[in-house]
């Protein structure tokens, strides 16, 4: 029997247990029956028309796989070395914020599922649990970046990273396109704001420079102290010379995420920054960005190999990430599916999304002919227009 067999029975045998759907489809369709509308719709929904989150899976669609044949994929070996560590594939969880308003455990059980599979996880500063207490959710040996927004109070921010560095974390990304939320109809249209009950707000709240800011401790005050976040959240007057200041605060790697220019990648480069992430953070934030898949290559040909280049926003299923990888990518980042895992079936939930994206990446993997993500270049797509 051929490992690709073995992959394909270990996942129907699963399926006996199977808590969510398989397909993406299904599963935020499951998602969308359970949860109650407001939070369901500010996971799911994007920016204005959403024109970039349909754009995002376009893009997909533009580039086909062209499989190669008799390549002795029988092994294969889907790992990657990012910043000096081997994770077993080029996958990981993307920071995502308020995890509570899909259920309790949040940041919690995602990160435990995450790490429990060698699959990092990024933690938001948005997260209603704190970082400390993410970390400890995690085996000491499993990679986890920290996710900054960075605060308009910016010793707030230099005291994240702090924390982020003592509590384990092995990189901090630095979100780039999200100073402000965008101009999402659907929470508009339910006014929701699940910071204001205290969510999403763990980090400040646990964070000795925050609140030393406020006339109450949080316990006391917990209005207050949402009123001071709502003032310091974003941070809109940042400019590149602002990096340095981060960079003196911690000796972890540093990664942009949100860069969508090719001007931008070079002047990341310019100012020593060690990762990007491309990504118009799901559609989330500019409606009518280039879709992330699109604006890839240019990035790369800039970045030329000097650090390493990750993607997301609107990575779905194994070929997307086959895709974005022969396009150069090092590996990406997914949202939105753990997250309907996690809101349907909590840890478990997390890690069969994570399991069947894994499965279905090394079966196409071996059908296109490929034994290792080394071998993944663009001579394997061909650019369809439509
Ligand atoms: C509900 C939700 C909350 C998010 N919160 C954050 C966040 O706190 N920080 C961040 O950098 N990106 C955040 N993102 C963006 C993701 O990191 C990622 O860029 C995006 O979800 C990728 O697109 P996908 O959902 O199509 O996979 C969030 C996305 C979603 C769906
Ligand atoms: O909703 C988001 O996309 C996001 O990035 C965010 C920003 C602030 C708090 C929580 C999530």
């Amino acid at each position: 029997m051929s490992y690709g067999n073995q992959v394909q029975f270990k996942v129907y045998k699963e399926q006996e247990k199977a808590v969510v759907p398989v397909s993406y489809e299904e599963l935020e369709q499951a998602a969308k029956e359970k949860l109650d509308e407001s939070p369901y719709y500010y996971v799911a929904a994007s920016a204005g028309g959403e024109e970039t989150a349909r754009a995002n899976r376009e893009g997909f669609h533009s580039w086909k796989i062209v499989p190669r044949m008799l390549c002795d994929t029988r092994k294969r070996d889907l790992s990657v070395e990012l910043f000096g560590k081997t994770i077993p594939y080029p996958i990981l969880c993307a920071p995502v914020g308020v995890q509570s308003i899909v259920h309790p455990e949040g940041e919690i059980a995602s990160a435990r599922a995450a790490t429990s599979m060698g699959v990092p996880f990024i933690s938001s500063t948005a997260s209603t649990h704190s970082l400390e207490k993410v970390a400890a959710a995690t085996a000491d040996e499993s990679v986890k970046w920290f996710q900054l927004y960075w605060s308009s109070d910016r010793e707030i921010a230099a005291s994240m990273v702090q924390r982020a560095e003592k509590a384990g974390y092995d990189a901090i990304v630095i979100t780039l396109d999200t100073p402000m939320m965008a101009w999402r109809e659907k929470d508009i249209e339910n006014a929701y704001l699940p910071f204001l009950m205290g969510q999403g707000i763990g980090n400040y709240l646990e964070d000795p420079v925050f609140c030393s800011r406020l006339e109450k401790p949080p316990h006391e005050d917990l209005v207050g102290a949402v009123t001071y976040w709502s003032q310091v959240f974003g941070n809109p007057s940042l400019t590149w010379d602002d990096l340095q200041f981060i960079k003196m605060h911690t000796s972890l790697p540093i990664l942009l995420k949100g860069i969508l220019h090719p001007d931008d990648a070079k002047l990341a480069l310019e100012h020593g920054v060690d990762g990007i992430i491309v990504s118009n953070h799901g559609g989330r934030q500019v409606d009518g960005a280039i879709a992330a898949i699109d604006a890839l290559p240019e990035i790369i040909d800039v970045v030329n190999g000097e650090i390493p280049v990750l993607m997301d926003s609107g990575i779905r299923r194994g070929a997307d990430i086959v895709k974005a990888l022969a396009l150069g990518a090092k590996a990406v980042l997914v949202g939105r599916p753990y997250i309907y895992g996690l809101a349907l079936a909590g840890d478990a939930g997390v890690n069969q999304v994570l399991r069947n994206l894994i499965a279905d990446l090394d079966l196409t993997m071996a059908l296109a002919g490929k034994k290792s993500i080394r071998e993944l270049d663009k001579s394997l797509l061909k650019r369809v227009e439509r």
